[in-house]
């Protein structure tokens, strides 16, 4: 039994841990000048909260941006909200849903910067790279890197979805009139998206039967099986400390296709060293050929940066495509008008019935504003982290047109949230509705369309993905009507409820889709 004087010291310690966060929180409060917004225990996507759900005054939830999409703002009525957390430390967050304030913040880089420790450090795993590099690092990156994403390495891209898709549908389908997938990612989308970026990003094509890819002397894993373990299980490989891992086989085969991918890679760049000035396309070619050019000389990369770099194109090109494509047939099977007219307008463009070439791109407008209204829907990255360097200020505004500025004390934090901008009524008439019309006025709210980022930190693949998606989607719908599953536990379910199961979704490191069951039948 605790004595009376323990128990006091005990209580008044308690008491007085109270009041000093009470007080930090006040500070916290008036330093941004009461600008509204929750308030909970545990800060947005940190290391706890991010396994919690959203739990009211404990934590906003692992998936705050995509399941609060604009409501929160709503709630606060603001387009920028407040947003404080008490443990363990008191810390004050913006999130963001107002297009001119997003503007202000991601062209403001040295105001504005990228937070580089976590979430991104994980990211750091193979070598220093671009997407969690700042300042003049970042400037050297980008500017070696940026030349890689060229028109040639575009054409190939094309080329190799081309290719891709056209061995997938004779191989895997074969001649079936009706192909059924269970799970529309990882029956589809994943090895379609993997094939791409290892064509068009590394320069190796993979074969769709496994017994077909030998595994070289040296080597103890297939290039093919290193790349498809090392970009499924990134998040066990970040979470979890080596010895961890070392413990079960499992754990000990995420290890071997790092070090093995790591081999390859350095294998790579020795490999395409040797063999001189030859013509390739591919990302990683182009990306040897920028770093040692006699442009770059004194700020080539190193290897570790080369490899990291590529690596980045590998995580950040595949998976975020193959989430993208999949919300987009889904959207296509739930809303068969839309996919009719995106078909019609699919043949007028190639009405002889041809097999699309690159040069048809700026043709397959449809296309493109169905992925459009997709990104806008389902946008895969929902936040973009930046943090405040400086105390300075940030303009607000909401949807009756009255403007604030807010103080923003130096290390705040700042959470674009793309859901926020993307359902923001003020932006976009009937938010929550599948119209890819909207994309075809040519008066749409660019600057409300975010799910690439904006400003100098843009996504550098964006044209890559355009590329690719316009050619697949095209020659799937093209080829094959895309429709729901029909499944009879479900058979008695409505629109809305079916809607809700197959594109129902978990922010992980992207945003997900959890089981979409589709099936794909040949037209004629
Ligand atoms: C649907 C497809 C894609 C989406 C929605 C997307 C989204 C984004 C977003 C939001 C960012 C900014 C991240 C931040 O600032 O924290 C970004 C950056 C980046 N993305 Fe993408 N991305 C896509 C496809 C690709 C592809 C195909 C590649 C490469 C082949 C790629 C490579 C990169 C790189 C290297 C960066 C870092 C750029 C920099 O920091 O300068 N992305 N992407």
């Amino acid at each position: 039994m605790p004595s009376g004087s323990q128990l006091l010291l005990v209580v008044s310690t308690g008491v007085l841990f109270i009041i000093k966060k009470v007080l930090a929180y006040l500070r916290a409060v008036s330093a941004i000048r009461n600008h509204p917004g929750p308030c909970t225990l545990l800060a947005a996507k940190g290391k706890v909260a991010f396994f919690l759900p959203a739990i009211p005054g404990i934590s906003v939830g692992h998936d705050c941006h995509f399941a609060q999409k604009h409501d929160v703002f709503q709630y606060y009525k603001w387009d920028v909200c407040s947003y404080i957390s008490l443990w363990p430390s008191v810390k004050t967050s913006l999130f963001l849903a107002d297009a001119a304030a997003i503007k202000e913040v991601t062209s403001s880089r040295a105001r504005f910067p990228k937070p580089t420790g976590e979430p991104y450090k994980s990211l750091r795993i193979f070598g220093p790279n671009i997407l969690i590099s700042e300042g003049e690092e970042w400037k050297r990156h980008r500017k070696i890197v940026a030349p890689a994403f060229s028109d040639r390495n575009y054409k190939m891209v094309w080329d190799e979805t081309v290719r891709i898709a056209n061995g997938f549908f004779d191989t895997v389908w074969g001649d079936r009139e009706v192909v059924v997938v269970d799970h529309c990612v990882s029956d589809f989308t994943l090895p379609i998206a993997l094939s791409i970026i290892s064509a068009a990003g590394f320069g190796k094509r993979l074969e769709w039967k496994d017994d077909l890819t030998p595994i070289p002397q040296g080597h103890k894993m297939s290039f093919k099986e290193s790349l498809e373990i090392v970009s499924s299980k990134f998040i066990n490989r970040a979470a979890l400390a080596d010895w961890w891992l070392n413990l079960t086989g499992d754990g000990r085969r995420i290890q071997l296709a790092y070090d093995e991918l790591a081999v390859y890679m350095s294998e790579m760049i020795k490999g395409r060293l040797s063999m001189g000035k030859r013509e390739h396309s591919d990302l990683f070619s182009n990306l040897l050929a920028s770093s040692f050019s006699e442009e770059f000389e004194t700020t080539a990369l190193t290897e570790a940066e080369l490899i990291g770099n590529t690596f980045i194109f590998l995580l950040a090109g595949h998976e975020t495509t193959a989430h993208t494509l999949c919300f987009t047939f889904a959207l296509l099977a739930l809303y068969p008008d839309e996919q009719e007219i995106l078909f019609q307008h699919i043949k007028s463009v190639l009405s002889d019935g041809r097999t699309p070439e690159h040069k048809d791109m700026p043709l397959l407008t449809h296309s493109m504003a169905v992925f459009y209204e997709t990104l806008r829907l389902y946008p895969v990255a929902t936040f973009i982290a930046k943090h405040s360097a400086e105390d300075t200020t940030l303009n607000a505004s909401n949807i009756r047109g009255e403007q604030t500025t807010i103080p923003v004390p130096k290390g705040t934090e700042l959470h674009i949230s793309i859901p926020g901008v993307h359902y923001n009524p003020r932006y976009w008439e009937d938010p929550h509705a599948f119209k890819p019309s909207r994309f075809l006025n040519p008066d749409w709210p660019r600057d409300a369309f975010i799910p690439f980022s904006v400003g100098p930190r843009a996504c550098i693949g964006r044209k890559f993905f355009e590329t690719e998606s316009i050619a697949l989607l095209t020659m799937l719908v093209a080829k094959y009507k895309i429709t729901v599953k029909e499944e009879p536990q479900f058979a008695s379910e409505t629109f809305e409820q079916r809607k809700g199961r197959v594109l129902k979704s978990r922010e992980v490191l992207t945003l997900r889709p959890i089981r979409v069951p589709l099936t794909f039948s040949r037209r004629h």
